[in-house]
């Protein structure tokens, strides 16, 4: 019989067989066995949390020279794949695709909206109901509303210009961008994060704060939910106080939720442009089911985070490369300048008429390959049967990625990836980069908010050159590095100093 001191060495023995033999298992037996990549990587998931959990690392870094290593397809943990071949990308990501999302990367207890609904065909009619208000002629008949909100932003630009005070872009994009999708979503002045001196909304920097450890929180999903919910209990003070970043979500769901309800109840958002829920609350859209209150509210939570740091990002990162480049801010400014003549007039010049202009299209788009959106791994698992990618036979169930840092900053295709190069959109090669190009990714989970973001990159970009002269201040290229923190993360914020431009 084993004396009482024994029994923790006992269990201690159990745990480290038990692990021993679960090692062995993963480096033979397992139908994953086969595919290459670091070894410590097929045998413990602690080698990818190795690289994701240190400030400043992301896993995804490595995979670049990993593929280099070991080719096409690798096993980036003991579940899952990783594939960087365009061929096929563009099968797991094609409209019609028979690989769902994981739920290792959507399945959120606390969440359940369209975004957490794998399988694309029962996804779809809640996700088509939402698709014709993000149309290009939805977007388009939204823009004033668009310009209304950037001409606020301006404005808080011109004051401080005339003032001669740096303002910080980063949450300045970012209460641009948030307001925008609320007021588009409710049909009011949305979360009025512009009006927040110097864009510092406590919201945001608690946000900000919650996705630093986002993926500690993606390596916990569903302790972090129970953990959420259970968290609930305590008083809003409390929360405020010990947890901002859960206060901050709570606000916003909240938020939502008396705003979607009230859209409900009037039978519409009755404003002047048709709005989101009115996919839902109009009596003309006669449907055959409706989502709760608490899927709607669940669903303008995501539009709401998946249509604020995207895009904030994507214009920090632009607005920072074009400060930088002074040849490319002055060539942009120079064709810019032919449209919009009176840069001084709130009548802002439309997207469409912008859109057309080849320099602004090219920098629009290097801003977005080096953004990288959404830089995450959006695991996706390999339908039943099985498939075969890069010639080789995958088994059905497996989990399997293709993030779009890979694409994007292939030297390959893109020489000196880390150069803000607008004029490779423009060469004779473009033709060959645009496959590559997947920042909004493909198929049929693809960005519905494409249009939006558009628009706001456009505008933004276009006045901001056109009517400042831009300065990075107290802003350094280590600042501006990022991780992949499922959003974008950067160390530090992008601050600048403007002045009107002559
Ligand atoms: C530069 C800006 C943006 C980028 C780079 C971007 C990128 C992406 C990507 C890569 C996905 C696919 C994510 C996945 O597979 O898990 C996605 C999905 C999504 N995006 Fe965007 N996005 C941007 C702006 C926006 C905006 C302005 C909205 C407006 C609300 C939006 C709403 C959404 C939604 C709701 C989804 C989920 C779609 C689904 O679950 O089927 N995005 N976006």
């Amino acid at each position: 019989m084993a004396g009482p001191l024994s029994y923790p060495a006992l269990a201690l023995a159990g745990l480290f067989s038990f692990l021993i033999l679960r090692a062995l298992y993963r480096v033979t037996l397992h139908p994953l066995a086969k595919f290459p990549g670091p070894k410590l990587a097929a045998l413990s998931s602690a080698y990818q949390a190795w690289f994701d959990l240190r400030p400043g690392k992301s896993y995804i870094f490595e995979f670049p020279g990993l593929h280099e290593k070991y080719g096409p397809i690798i096993r980036i943990t003991p579940n899952m794949l990783h594939v960087f071949d365009i061929a096929a990308y563009n099968e797991i990501f094609k409209i019609g695709s028979r690989y769902d999302r994981h739920p290792a990367t959507y399945n959120n207890e606390a969440s359940n909206g369209f975004f957490n609904v794998l399988n694309a065909a029962k996804a779809k009619p809640w996700r088509d109901a939402y698709q014709p208000y993000f149309s290009k002629g939805a977007i388009t008949r939204l823009e004033p509303l668009i310009h209304l909100r950037i001409n606020k932003f301006l404005s808080v630009l011109e004051s401080a210009a005339s003032r001669d005070i740096p303002v910080d872009l980063s949450m300045g994009f970012r209460a641009l961008t948030s307001d925008l999708v609320t007021s588009y979503m409710f049909a009011d002045n949305g979360f009025g994060l512009l009006e927040v001196k110097d864009f510092q909304s406590s919201m945001l920097i608690a946000l900000e704060e919650f996705f630093n450890f986002a993926q500690w929180a993606m390596y916990w999903s569903n302790f972090i939910a129970w953990l959420t919910i259970h968290l609930q209990k305590l008083t809003k003070e409390q929360q405020e106080k010990f947890m901002p970043a859960l206060a901050a979500t709570n606000w916003i769901s909240e938020e939502c939720g008396i705003k979607v309800k009230r859209i409900m109840q009037n039978g519409g958002s009755g404003g002047s442009f048709s709005t989101v829920f009115d996919a839902w609350a109009k009596p003309s859209e006669k449907r055959s089911w409706t989502p709760s209150m608490k899927q709607m509210t669940a669903d303008a939570f995501t539009f709401h985070g998946a249509g604020t740091d995207t895009t904030a990002h994507t214009l920090t990162t632009t607005t920072w490369h074009l400060a930088n480049n002074k040849e490319c801010f002055k060539k942009l400014r120079k064709e810019v300048s032919e449209v919009i003549t009176e840069p001084d007039s709130e009548q802002l010049v439309s997207t469409n008429l912008l859109e057309n202009l080849p320099y602004l299209r090219a920098v629009v788009k290097e801003g977005l390959r080096m953004s990288v959106g959404v830089p995450g791994r959006l695991a996706r698992v390999v339908p039943d049967g099985g498939a075969t990618l890069c010639g080789r036979r995958i088994p059905g169930g497996t989990a399997i990625t293709s993030v779009c840092y890979c694409y994007h900053f292939d030297p390959k295709y893109f020489p000196s990836p880390n150069t803000f190069d607008p004029e490779r959109w423009l060469s004779a090669e473009a033709p060959q980069l645009e496959p590559r190009f997947v920042a909004f990714s493909k198929g049929p989970r693809s960005c519905i908010g494409i249009n939006l973001a558009h628009a706001e990159l456009y505008l933004n970009v276009a006045y901001l050159v056109r009517k400042f002269d831009i300065e990075a201040f107290e802003t350094t290229a280590a600042d501006m590095e990022w991780t992949d923190n499922f959003v974008v993360t950067t160390n530090g914020h992008l601050k600048v100093k403007v002045k009107k431009a002559h």
